[in-house]
């Protein structure tokens, strides 16, 4: 079984929109989001190695290696579940920005899910991965899940969007790390909601972008003013609208093209020293 390996890669991800609709009793909120993943990847190596035990190493000083990473936690979880005698090494290339609101280690931890339930072949199905998974992180679900998709309860119930165009994104991030569970808390939520269903169809980019919003917006603005700058940057250089994803603070900004896209992020790369990308949604 050990020396056994395989390398993955883990995607980002934007919330197109995010409902908070109430807070449960455990402390977390129900939501209504749409997910898109986009092509900004960290890569994921595992090994499987013949003595126990379980390590994580990183590119980046900010990300932990031991317990603390989501990573290791997910393999924890198959391991425990498996009782085979085996150790795994994970290693984490890290090209997703770190508490940024694009979902970076909960993607790590999908991708170790899936990953070791290949590499020791035990035959968990999706939906078992996302039970796993959601034990790990509100966000881990849906990468396991992977379709575009609206999510809801705290992220896990995803149900797959029927049409939706492919935009290109850029991705803009002001180099500030963002507390989730600070934005949460310091969310003010509105009574009497309007929790209608949520479209599952688009049939154009117009159609995409009158349906983006998210709640917890300006609580990171709120703190991060430079946030709506970045907003209002990225439509003067083309985007045909701009949003925060997640708890923030990256910004992205929609384009109907590649070239449009890159043109984009190469003059706000130029004029500030953000974490700036043009991606393919996925
Ligand atoms: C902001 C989003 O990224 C949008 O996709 C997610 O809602 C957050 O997902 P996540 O980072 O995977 O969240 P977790 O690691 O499970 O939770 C971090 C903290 O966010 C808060 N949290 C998270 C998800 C949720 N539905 N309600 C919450 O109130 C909780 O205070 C929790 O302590
Ligand atoms: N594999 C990992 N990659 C990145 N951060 C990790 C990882 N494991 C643990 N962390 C810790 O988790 C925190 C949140 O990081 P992450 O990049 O997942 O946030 P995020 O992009 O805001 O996620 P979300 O969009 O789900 O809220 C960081 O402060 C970091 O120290």
């Amino acid at each position: 079984m050990p020396n056994k390996s395989v390398e993955l890669s883990a995607p980002a991800k934007v919330n197109y929109r995010l409902d908070v609709l109430s807070k449960r009793p455990d402390g977390y909120h129900d939501l209504r989001m749409i997910m898109q993943r986009v092509d900004l990847c960290d890569t994921i190596r595992i090994n499987l190695t013949g003595s126990t035990g379980i390590t994580v190493t990183c590119n980046r000083n900010s990300v932990p290696d031991g317990p603390e990473n989501i990573a290791w936690r997910a393999a924890k979880a198959v391991l425990d579940l498996s009782q085979k005698p085996v150790g795994v090494a994970i290693d984490i290339d890290k090209k997703i920005p770190v508490a940024a609101g694009l979902g970076g280690g909960s993607s790590d931890a999908a991708t170790v899910l899936m990953g070791l339930n290949n590499l020791l072949e035990l035959g968990l199905s999706t939906e078992q991965l996302m039970e796993i998974g959601v034990t790990l992180g509100a966000d881990v679900p849906f990468f396991i899940f992977g379709d575009t998709s609206i999510a809801e309860g705290i992220g896990e119930k995803l149900t797959r969007i029927e049409k939706i165009p492919r935009p290109w994104i850029v991705l803009v991030n002001p180099n500030v790390h963002v507390s989730t569970a600070w934005v949460y808390k310091n969310l003010q939520l509105t009574i009497g909601k309007d929790v209608n269903t949520m479209p599952n169809f688009f049939d154009n980019i117009a159609e995409l972008c009158a349906v983006l919003g998210n709640d917890l917006e300006s609580v990171t603005i709120s703190r991060f003013p430079v946030i709506r700058d970045i907003k209002n940057l990225l439509i003067q250089y083309g985007a045909a609208a701009s949003l925060m994803s997640g708890s923030g603070p990256t910004v992205f900004g929609i384009f109907e093209d590649e070239a449009a896209a890159r043109e984009a992020a190469k003059k706000i790369a130029t004029e500030h020293n953000w974490f700036t990308a043009a991606v393919k949604t996925l």
